[in-house]
């Protein structure tokens, strides 16, 4: 049996940040005059930030100038930063720690591999940050999820080879991503958007430790 390890995704399966998120996109296409849904806000999930403008402005039917894009990109990474900045321990989702607990507790490695810029800001403000054998976000890849890049630099850096690593993601870009990687793909969210993930969970408290356990030692 070689030695596994486990990718977190952050945004949707460490925290929910899509609410902050949508609250920033939603102020940026309110100001360029048009709305933002709930619904658009959901096919942003795992979408880099660069992709996700282009999407709303498409959406909203409006062009921008190359700088005038990069502005939109600053204010709503301002924005979206008021809010992360009041995040704290609390926000870490229901089922989360006890995970990160048996992991540390048995030595098994894990690492982050996340689309967005901002992950070790917000690893920082949750005070998770120590735990992770390595980070690796958006700052650090050239190709966005679906791309699997992140996940492959990850494995990388957990020196362990990619068959072996187990990837929790709640986004269709990311579960596409870890399975092009050849990785474990673990879906956390609904079963009708996450369907080609290896196994399916709506949120931590449903995952077991001898579940767990069980998938380590395959
Ligand atoms: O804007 P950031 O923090 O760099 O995040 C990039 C992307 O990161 C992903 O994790 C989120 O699901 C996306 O909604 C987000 O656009
Ligand atoms: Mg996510």
């Amino acid at each position: 049996m070689s030695q596994k390890a486990i990718i977190f995704d952050l945004d949707g399966v460490i925290v929910d940040t899509a609410k902050f998120h949508f609250l920033a996109w939603k102020k940026l296409a309110n100001d360029l005059g048009f709305d933002f849904t709930v619904a658009q806000n959901e096919e942003l999930k795992g979408v880099s930030r660069v992709d996700s403008l282009n999407k709303i402005l498409n959406w909203g039917n409006k062009q921008l100038t190359e700088e005038a894009f990069n502005r939109q990109m600053q204010l709503k990474n301002e924005n979206y930063l008021s809010y992360v900045d009041r995040m704290d321990k609390g926000e870490v989702l229901p089922g989360v720690q006890k995970v990160l607990d048996y992991l540390n507790e048995n030595n098994i490695p894990y690492a982050l591999g996340s689309a967005s810029k901002n992950a070790r800001h917000i690893l920082e403000k949750i005070d998770l940050k120590d735990g992770f054998t390595a980070i690796v976000d958006g700052t650090d890849v050239s190709k966005a999820k679906p791309d699997p890049e992140v996940f492959l630099i990850a494995a990388e850096k957990l020196n362990v080879a990619p068959e072996d690593c187990i990837v929790f993601e709640d986004s269709v870009a990311g579960i596409w991503a870890a399975n092009k990687g050849e990785m474990t793909s673990i879906g956390i969210g609904e079963e009708k958007t996450l369907y080609e993930a290896d196994y399916i969970f709506s949120d931590f408290t449903e995952i077991s430790i001898e579940f767990l356990k069980n998938l380590l030692q395959k």
